[in-house]
């Protein structure tokens, strides 16, 4: 904590959407910044804003031009947060730093959204210039003003320099009931309740586990918009009584953050033209990679992840709009029967219940990815903490996740969530709706791929035998691949001699 003549407390490189955001949280928070930005003019916005915010008071945020003025600005030894976009850039900053002349006992904090193997590397190939630690961030722009939900992780040194800061600016919840204690205004801080920051494990688990996060958020965001998509085009309500339906599905199971800023979307007015915005926005998804990579490491962990590789196809088959337009006009589509005014609010009924059972299925498939990812890796990661983080100040913030926390409290070592009583009983109380959803949904020709791909999920879960039988009789069949029997001990391996006369079976 800083007078006006003092050092600044924390370094502060890259100031777009996030950072400028992340500096003002840290500076109503008492901490004085050095702040820097290839962009001058947006350095210019961060001072502006934060002397707008402060009356024209003792300056909180210090424009520098230069690297090495940002280190001669700070307190030693320094820390220095990055907000860049990820990827060379942050390797090219931590060069400017070395350039600069900064010091082993530094520490410097990426807090983008890194691929997590880069970060398990920088954290070795900085080691002799200065501590490299990360710590995923999520929130958007909001949440980095008025509390992000934070995941650190590197070197446990510096976790004990860096958590008073975190845990000050992280969101925070109410200890007993994990509800989000809410913060809007600049200025306002909450020092009650439980920070959303917690330490995540070794360099790299921290991105892992934000990269995941982020996996979800996909899944979150594309199976509300299937929803949205059979409500619109397949029961024919308009956007406003849409947004009627899912702010009162925002009021049970499925609060969410997600859910109240679709709300707002689907409300929205385009003021040129007074119609829906939603209406007149192209329908062709963007992505950053995170959900890309999320489906990516399920695939080489090994760990079935169909809701969230689906979410991610979803925005593929989005960004084929032209494509579409073409083959819109030649596929057919079904025969569609008229819904009475009763049969409509059966199937509202009936998505909700299948919208809440896909969400179970896909929260199951990430956390059991970062079960398997952790073992793989050593990061003895602890579910019921990460959980709690996500229960407020991130994207996929939600009642949920307080559920979620419970379940890995009751069961630390949780190997799925389906294997919780509270979340096995839900699926087999709303399960029959979520059948007809997507039945339904399937009949009227509209895409449900996500909340469909997690029915199969919870289907093929259940299932104690799967037609991975024949499966390996065809792999026998044209490969010798061989197979194990359920009728022999699982140690010996078998090949029929498909070709040769009487197909005889030898154990190989
Ligand atoms: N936006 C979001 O909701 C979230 C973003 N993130 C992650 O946070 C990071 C920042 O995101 P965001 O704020 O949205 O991105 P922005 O592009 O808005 O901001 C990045 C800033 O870094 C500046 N910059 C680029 N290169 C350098 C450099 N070499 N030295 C100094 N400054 C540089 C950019 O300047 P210029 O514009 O001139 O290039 C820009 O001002 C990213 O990794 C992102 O993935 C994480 C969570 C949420
Ligand atoms: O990390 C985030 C939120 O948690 C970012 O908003 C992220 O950029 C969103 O990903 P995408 O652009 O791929 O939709």
């Amino acid at each position: 904590m800083s007078n006006n003549t003092s050092k600044c407390d924390i370094g502060f490189v890259g100031l777009g959407v996030m950072g400028k955001n992340l500096v003002l949280n840290l500076a109503d928070n008492g901490y004085k910044i050095a702040a820097f930005d290839l962009d001058s003019e947006k350095v210019a916005a961060a001072i502006q804003q934060d002397v707008l915010e402060t009356n024209n008071q003792a300056p909180r945020v210090i424009g520098c031009s230069s690297y090495t003025e940002l280190l001669s600005k700070l307190k030693a030894p320094h820390l220095i947060v990055l907000s860049v976009p990820a990827g060379e850039i942050v390797d090219q900053v931590c060069q400017n730093l070395i350039g600069a002349g900064i010091q082993p006992d530094d520490i410097v904090i990426d807090t983008g959204n890194s691929l997590w193997t880069d970060t398990v590397k920088r954290e070795s190939v900085y080691k002799d210039n200065f501590i490299f630690f990360s710590s995923a961030v999520s929130g958007g722009e909001v949440g980095a003003r008025f509390g992000p939900a934070l995941m650190p992780s590197g070197s446990e040194y510096a976790w004990t320099r860096v958590k008073p800061i975190w845990s000050a600016i992280a969101a925070k919840v109410d200890a007993v009931t994990g509800k989000p204690i809410e913060r809007t205004e600049p200025g306002q801080i909450i020092e009650e309740g439980e920070p959303c920051a917690d330490y995540i494990g070794p360099a790299g688990s921290g991105h892992y586990v934000k990269m995941v996060h982020n996996g979800i958020e996909y899944a979150d965001m594309q199976m509300i918009c299937e929803a949205y998509h059979v409500l619109r085009e397949g029961l024919q309500y308009s956007c406003d009584e849409i947004a009627d339906i899912f702010s009162q599905w925002n009021e049970g199971v499925l609060d969410s953050y997600l859910m109240g800023i679709s709300v707002e979307v689907l409300r929205h007015k385009d003021p040129e033209t007074g119609s829906h915005l939603v209406d007149l926005i192209l329908d062709k998804a963007g992505q950053k990679g995170t959900g890309l990579w999320t489906a990516v490491s399920s695939l080489e962990v090994g760990c079935p992840a169909p809701t969230i590789s689906q979410a991610v196809y979803a925005r593929s088959i989005s960004s084929f709009k032209e494509l579409r337009q073409q083959t819109s006009k030649t596929l057919s589509a079904p025969q569609v029967e008229r819904f009475t005014e009763e049969k409509k609010l059966e199937m509202v009924t009936q998505l909700h219940d299948a919208l809440y059972c896909a969400k179970i299925c896909a929260y199951a498939q990430g956390f059991q990815l970062m079960k398997l990812a952790s073992v793989e890796q050593n990061w003895n990661l602890n579910f019921a903490s990460i959980a709690k983080i996500w229960r407020s100040g991130c994207i996929i913030r939600a009642a949920f996740l307080q559920s979620i926390t419970d379940a890995f409290e009751r069961d630390y070592k949780l190997e799925n969530l389906l294997l919780d009583s509270f979340f096995s009983e839900q699926l087999s109380q709303y399960q029959q709706n979520w059948r007809f959803a997507v039945a339904k949904a399937t009949m009227m020709g509209i895409p449900i791929g996500a909340i469909s791909s997690s029915l199969s999920y919870y289907d093929s879960m259940r299932c104690d035998v799967l037609p991975a039988n024949l499966l390996q009789g065809q792999r026998d069949y044209f490969g010798a691949h061989t197979f194990k029997r359920i009728d022999k001990p699982v140690t010996q391996k078998f090949h029929v001699h498909w070709t040769e006369p009487g197909r005889p079976i030898k154990q190989v």
